[in-house]
C-alpha cells in the first residue's frame, strides 16, 4: 500500500520537472530580447513607454500610488504576505486547505527560484532614464516584482476561485488578479523596467502557477470527481473483466458502506438497482460492510486506494458519522441512505425516510456543502459529528435503549428509555461560548447540535441548520413537574405552530428558564461530575468535558432538489433576514 501511494505521489509531482524547462525557455527568451530581437520592432522602440510615463512624474499622487503598488511586489511584502496567508490557510478549520497552502508556498518559492536562475544567465540593463527606486543588481528581464506578485496574488485568486462562494468570489478574484498588471505598470512608470520585462515576469508567474496547481490542486475540486483511467491505474485499483475474451479495466466509482443489520441483503439489492438506474453499473459499485469495531468498514483503505465519485452510506446516524469523519474536507460527495433507528441527519436534511427513495432523490439532486461539528473531551479523542453531541439525560437515554427493543419498536425504544431517566439529577456545569467568560449553570442535559430536529419533528434546537456555520447549544434544566410541563409545552408549540427558525443569538432562555440556548463556533462544557455522553446517537465513554467546534461546509452531501437546506435558502432570501450563513451549493 505504502509503495503504491509513493508511486502515486511521485506521478503527481512529475509536472515539477517542467520548472527547469520553464527556466530554460525564459533564458532563451531573455537571450532573444537582449540579442537578435533587440533591434527589431517592438523591442527597438519599447523604451518610449517608460519615457512617456516619466512625463507624468510631476504628480506626487502618482508617485505615491506607484510606490505602493511597486511595494506590493517587493520581496519583503511578498514573503510576509505569503507567510501570513500560509498561516491562515493552515489554521482554518478545514484540513483540505493544507493542499492550498502547499500550492501557494510552492508557487511563490518556485517562481522566485526560476527568476534567480534566469537572471544569472540574462543580463539586460535597466531603462536609460532617471529611476525612482534603487536598481537591484539583477537583470531587467524578467521583472521579479511582477513574477512574484502573479505567483502570490494569482495563487490567492486560484484559491478564492476554488474555495469562496457567493457574490464575493468574482470581486475578490478580480481584485487579486489586477495586482500583478498594476505592479507592472508601476514598475515601468518608475523607470525600472521595459514592457517586455513585465511580459517576461507575467510569463514566469503564470507558468509557475500552472505547474504548481497541476501538482497540488489537480483533481481536488472537480464537481464529479472521476477515478483515474487508463494505463496509470494502480494495479490493485483495477479489476479485470474477462467477459467475451476481452480484458477491460474496471474501477469502482461508487463506494457503498452498508450496516448489515440496518441494510439487509434484500434492501441492498434494491439500492444496487437504484444506483444502476442512475448510471452506476454493478461493476462500478464496491460494497463495504460495517462491523461493530469498524463502523465505516474498510472505507479508510478504500479511500487510500482510489478517489471514488461518490460514497453512499446505508445505516443509521452512527454509520453516517463514521463515514463523515473520513470524508470531511475531501470534497467527495456522500449520499445519505437512512437505514437506522433515529435517522436524524436524514430527517434534518429533508430526505425521504424510505432508503431507496432517499437514494433515488439524492442521486437526482445536487451536492451541497454542510457543516460538521468536531468534539473532544476527557477520554474522547477529536471526533466529528453531523447531528448532535450530548451529555446527561439524552446520552443516558441512548445508552440504555435496548438493541432488542430498538429492532422491534424503532425509535419508540428511546422513549421508553427516556421515561426511566426522567428523574435523573441535574449536574453543575460551566459553559464557555466562543472564548467568553465561563457561565455557571445546572442542567440535566447539554446538547450541542449541527442540526436541531428530533424524531417526530420535535425542534430541540429550533435555530440549528446544517449550513449555518455555527453550532447551536441547549442546556435543559426543567425544575419539578411545572418545569417539565413548561419545557414540553414550549417545544410542542414550536412543533405545532411551525415557527420560522430563530435568529442566531449569543444566549436566550425559554420556558421559564427550562431551556437555555446559545450559538457558538466553539463551546466548552465542563461538568462537576462524569456524565454519560453521546455522539449522533451512539453512546461514548462517560466524562466531564465536551469541547466542540464547527467545521463550516466541510462535508459535501448529495441532496434532493427540494430539501431542508434548499428551503432554508429560499426562506433566507424571503422572510428570514436574520440568518447570516449562506448554504453552500457545491459546484
Ligand atoms: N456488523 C455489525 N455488527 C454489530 N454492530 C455493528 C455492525 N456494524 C456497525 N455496528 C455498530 O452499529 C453502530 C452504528 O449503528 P447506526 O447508528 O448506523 O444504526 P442505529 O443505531 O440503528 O441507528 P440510529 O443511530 O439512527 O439509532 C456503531 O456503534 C457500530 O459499532
Amino acid at each position: 500500500m505504502k509503495r503504491r501511494r509513493g508511486a502515486a505521489a511521485r506521478g503527481a509531482a512529475r509536472p515539477l520537472l517542467l520548472l527547469p524547462v520553464q527556466a530554460a525557455l525564459l533564458i532563451g527568451l531573455g537571450g532573444l530580447v537582449t540579442g537578435p530581437a533587440a533591434h527589431h520592432w517592438p523591442l527597438a522602440v519599447e523604451d518610449r513607454v517608460p519615457r512617456a510615463l516619466a512625463e507624468y512624474r510631476d504628480a506626487p499622487v502618482l508617485i505615491t500610488v506607484s510606490e505602493w503598488l511597486s511595494a506590493l511586489g517587493s520581496t519583503q511584502v511578498v514573503v510576509g504576505l505569503t507567510l501570513a496567508a500560509l498561516l491562515a490557510l493552515l489554521r482554518l478549520p478545514r484540513v483540505a486547505l493544507r493542499r492550498e497552502a502547499l500550492f501557494l508556498g510552492a508557487a511563490v518559492a518556485a517562481q522566485s527560484a526560476v527568476f534567480v536562475l534566469v537572471t544569472a544567465f540574462v543580463e539586460r540593463p535597466r531603462p536609460d532614464l532617471p529611476r525612482l527606486d534603487a536598481a537591484p543588481p539583477t537583470s531587467s528581464f524578467p521583472s521579479g516584482h511582477v513574477g512574484a506578485s502573479l505567483a502570490l496574488y494569482g495563487g490567492l485568486a486560484v484559491i478564492a476561485a476554488l474555495r469562496l462562494r457567493g457574490p464575493w468570489r468574482p470581486a475578490v478574484m478580480a481584485a487579486l488578479l489586477l495586482v500583478p498588471p498594476a505592479v507592472g505598470l508601476a514598475r515601468v512608470y518608475r523607470g525600472m523596467h521595459y514592457p517586455s520585462d513585465i511580459a517576461g515576469g507575467l510569463l514566469n508567474g503564470a507558468a509557475t502557477l500552472l505547474i504548481t496547481a497541476s501538482v497540488f490542486l489537480h483533481g481536488r475540486h472537480r464537481s464529479t470527481p472521476r477515478p483515474p483511467h487508463g494505463p496509470h491505474l494502480p494495479a490493485q485499483a483495477a479489476t479485470a473483466d474477462a467477459r467475451g475474451g476481452r480484458t477491460e479495466l474496471v474501477v469502482p466509482t461508487v463506494l457503498v458502506v452498508r450496516h448489515p443489520y440496518g441494510c439487509p441483503d434484500d434492501l441492498a439489492e434494491r439500492l444496487r438497482a437504484v444506483l444502476e438506474g442512475h448510471g452506476h453499473p454493478h461493476r462500478e459499485q464496491r460494497w463495504i460492510r460495517t462491523t461493530a469495531e469498524r463502523p465505516a468498514g474498510a472505507l479508510t483503505e478504500e479511500l487510500a486506494a482510489r478517489r471514488p465519485a461518490l460514497v453512499v452510506a446505508c445505516g443509521g446516524d452512527g454509520t453516517l458519522r463514521a463515514c463523515a469523519e473520513l470524508l470531511a474536507g475531501s470534497g467527495i460527495p456522500l449520499a445519505v441512505v437512512p437505514c437506522g433507528t433515529g435517522n436524524l441527519l436524514a430527517r434534518n436534511l429533508g430526505l425521504p425516510l424510505d432508503p431507496a427513495a432517499a437514494l433515488d432523490a439524492s442521486l437526482a439532486g445536487d451536492s451541497h456543502l454542510i457543516d460538521v461539528g468536531r468534539v473532544r473531551g476527557d477520554g474522547l479523542a477529536p471526533t466529528r459529528f453531523t447531528v448532535m453531541a450530548g451529555a446527561g439525560f439524552d446520552a443516558a437515554m441512548v445508552k440504555d435503549a435496548s438493541p432488542r427493543l430498538k429492532s422491534r419498536l424503532g425509535w419508540a425504544a428511546y422513549v421508553l428509555s427516556a421515561l426511566r431517566h426522567l428523574r435523573d439529577p441535574s449536574v453543575r456545569l460551566t459553559i464557555r461560548v466562543d472564548g467568553a467568560r465561563a457561565r455557571r449553570r445546572r442542567a440535566r442535559m447539554v446538547v450541542i447540535g449541527n442540526v436541531g430536529t428530533l424524531q417526530g419533528g420535535l425542534p430541540l434546537l429550533p435555530g440549528a441548520r446544517p449550513d449555518s456555520g455555527h453550532l447551536d447549544v441547549v442546556l435543559f434544566d426543567p425544575r419539578g413537574p411545572a418545569g417539565w410541563l413548561a419545557a414540553a409545552t414550549h417545544l410542542l408549540s414550536r412543533l405545532l405552530r411551525r415557527h420560522p427558525p430563530l435568529p442566531a443569538a449569543a444566549a436566550r432562555t425559554e420556558a421559564g428558564g427550562a431551556l437555555e440556548y446559545f450559538t457558538a463556533t466553539r463551546v466548552d462544557v465542563r461538568c462537576a461530575r462524569p456524565q454519560p455522553r453521546e455522539l449522533d446517537g451512539d453512546p461514548v465513554s462517560d466524562g466531564t468535558r465536551l469541547t466542540a467546534w464547527i467545521e463550516p461546509g466541510a462535508l459535501r452531501v448529495q441532496l434532493p432538489r427540494t430539501t431542508a437546506v434548499r428551503e432554508g435558502e429560499e426562506e433566507r432570501h424571503g422572510n428570514s433576514p436574520t440568518r447570516t450563513a449562506a448554504p453552500r451549493r457545491a459546484r
